[in-house]
């Protein structure tokens, strides 16, 4: 019966239920908030989030509670691991019971519909006080809880919140580089999921690693060719937040928008593929956003454009893949020889 803890994690989903756990495993106290007060009691008598987590034994120094307030008391760090659907509610929610001193860092790798704002600047909106920052990189939730050696980044302006993120993560399995691109970070971790969807897609319909590098290589021309139009610095998609989460999740079934891909190359339709997954896969909702995005200040971004098509409006792969292979040929490098568009 634990709560006075330095550390809160918002929302008890797979990767709230990680992250708490990992830093629970250093022996600091944590708070896990969920809404649902049933689910909260059953994680502390059962030690285990047989939801999310079925069969991993959580630490003894986290204590799952729908108290937001007692939550967050004492927290020094709150992560937040809400659903970009729902994040600024939740923030809205916890705001009255957050000081301006606590360090508030986001998880979540998602878009906020109709205002394009990703989550650090939900935070900027809703905690203008407050010292924020993201965690992003390769870190599937299933992984890190089987203590498989992982990397991290944290971006944020501020030294002090990087280095408190790094040291309350850091342990023998779990490593966290910094960064000062907040928005790069992020940028990299929400885009990433799109190219997921679509190499499961490519899996499924027994596409070859020819395809896949292919695939995978271009996604990183495309993202980077997006984020410079939106100001950020295309060269943090070189580190493990860019390069680093587009290789594991567009290679690994344990991602949800790979799964999803795959469902839909197999023959389901979106809404089965989106429900017999149970989980959030935030890259069915970033596609239409940045679908949207780039049409409307002229991006080119030929993959967005083709994967819009077959998860939306039905197109069958094949046909968008012919026509993407025989579409004019470009420069590789963009930094190099930049596009000829004329
Ligand atoms: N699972 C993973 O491997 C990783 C996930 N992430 C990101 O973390 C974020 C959260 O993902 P997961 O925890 O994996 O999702 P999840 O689908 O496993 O869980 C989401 C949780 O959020 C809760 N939630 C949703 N709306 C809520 C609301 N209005 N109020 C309170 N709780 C609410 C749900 O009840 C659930 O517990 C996503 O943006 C995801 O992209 C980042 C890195 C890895
Ligand atoms: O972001 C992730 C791994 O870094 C998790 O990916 P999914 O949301 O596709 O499971």
């Amino acid at each position: 019966m634990a709560n006075k803890a330095n550390v809160a994690v918002l929302g008890g989903g797979s990767f709230g239920t990680v992250i708490a756990n990992l830093i629970g495993s250093k022996g600091e106290a944590v708070n896990l908030w969920m809404r649902n007060a049933e689910r909260a009691e059953a994680i502390n008598s059962t030690r285990e989030n047989s939801r999310y987590l079925p069969g991993r034994k959580l630490s003894d120094s986290l204590y799952a509670t729908s108290d937001l307030s007692l939550a967050v008391a004492d927290a020094d760090i709150i992560f937040v691991s809400i659903p970009s659907q729902s994040f600024r509610e939740v923030i809205r929610q916890a705001k009255r019971f957050i000081r301006p001193e606590q360090i508030v860092v986001s998880t979540t790798k998602g878009i906020e519909a109709n205002t394009f704002s990703l989550m650090s600047q939900i935070l900027m909106d809703e905690l203008p006080e407050n010292p924020i920052g993201v965690i992003s990189g390769p870190n599937l939730a299933k992984e890190i809880v089987q203590q498989q050696l992982t990397a991290t980044v944290i971006a944020s302006e501020d030294e002090r919140v990087r280095s408190a993120v790094q040291e309350i993560l850091h342990c023998a399995y779990f490593r966290t580089y910094a960064s000062t691109d907040m928005y790069g970070v992020e940028l990299g971790g929400t885009l990433k999921n799109i190219y997921a969807i679509a190499s499961g897609l490519s899996a499924a319909l027994g596409m070859g690693e020819n395809t896949k590098s292919m695939l995978m290589t271009r996604s990183l021309a495309e993202m980077s060719r997006f984020a410079v139009q939106l100001g950020a610095n295309p060269m943090t998609f070189l580190g493990l937040a860019g390069v680093g989460d587009l290789i594991v999740t567009c290679s690994s079934p344990l991602s949800r928008n790979y799964r999803v891909g795959f469902a839909l190359g197999e023959g389901k339709s979106l809404e089965d593929a989106v429900t017999s997954l149970g989980e959030v896969a935030e890259g069915v909702n970033t596609l239409r956003y940045v679908k949207e995005k780039a049409d409307e200040m002229e991006i080119y971004m030929p993959l967005v454009s083709g994967l819009y098509e077959v998860v939306f409006n039905g197109a069958p792969v094949s046909q968008v893949a012919k026509m993407m292979m025989l579409n004019t040929q470009s420069s590789d490098v963009e930094f190099i020889l930049p596009r000829d568009d004329s």
